[in-house]
């Protein structure tokens, strides 16, 4: 029998992608033994307005730019090329599709998990593939702790856990710095600031 091949699924607005999201997809991929992490940036986000002037292709090609250092990871244009709102229960659908050999595990932060039952189906969701969810600063081990098992019971299904190295940064902070001028080097790759700065977003 074929070995599945185990894909962290790596979903975010990522407006723009910072070092938080890359530390916890590497931690996780690590920690949970998976092949490769698939980072997925959101084309029209459920429950986010984009600001600051930027694409989805501008998200989708920082996204790219700072994850192509790292061999485990890869970038899916699924979501910025739908039309329409990106929601995550169609995304795994297509993608089960595509990749009819892996074992799919969605990783979200601890904010994202806590949310997920205002999420579009959430039972068939969570049904469709793992969820890991991975420590924030803000959301302590023990809010996330009785959160999972709230929903583990009400879903009856396991979602996993993991503390991970906390990065107090959010892509709001990069925005807010970034439109007054603030330096924002090793909280983002120099690729994506050097992607920022040739197309004057965020200003
Ligand atoms: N610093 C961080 N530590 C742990 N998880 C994070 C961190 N930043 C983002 N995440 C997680 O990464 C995923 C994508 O996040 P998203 O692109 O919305 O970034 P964000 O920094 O939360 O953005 P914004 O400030 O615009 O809301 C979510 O599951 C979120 O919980
Ligand atoms: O499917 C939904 O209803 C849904 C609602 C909110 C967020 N999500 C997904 O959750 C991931 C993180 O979202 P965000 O808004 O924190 O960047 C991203 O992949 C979103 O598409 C999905």
């Amino acid at each position: 029998m074929k070995k599945l091949i185990k894909i962290g699924l790596m979903g975010g607005t990522f407006n723009p992608i910072h070092i938080g999201h890359l530390v916890m997809a590497e931690e996780i991929r690590k920690g949970f033994g998976l092949d490769k992490v698939l980072f997925i940036p959101t084309g029209n986000p459920p429950h986010k307005l984009i600001e600051g002037q930027v694409s989805s292709e501008d998200r989708y090609i920082m996204t790219l730019l700072a994850t192509a250092s790292n061999e485990h990871f890869e970038v899916s244009d699924i979501e910025t090329k739908r039309i329409g709102t990106s929601y995550t229960v169609d995304t795994i659908k297509e993608l089960k599709e595509i990749y009819p050999m892996a074992e799919f595990y969605f990783i979200t932060g601890a904010d994202a998990i806590l949310e997920i039952e205002t999420w579009k189906n959430t039972k068939e969701l969570l049904d469709s593939c793992k969820f890991i969810a991975a420590t924030r600063p803000g959301y302590n081990m023990n809010e996330l702790k009785s959160g999972i098992q709230k929903l583990e019971k009400k879903y009856n299904r396991q979602i996993s856990s993991l503390s991970i190295a906390p990065i107090d940064l959010s892509s709001t902070d990069i925005r807010k710095r970034l439109k007054v001028g603030k330096t924002v080097k090793y909280m983002i790759p120099d690729s994506v600031i050097n992607y920022i700065n040739k197309k004057n977003l965020y200003r």
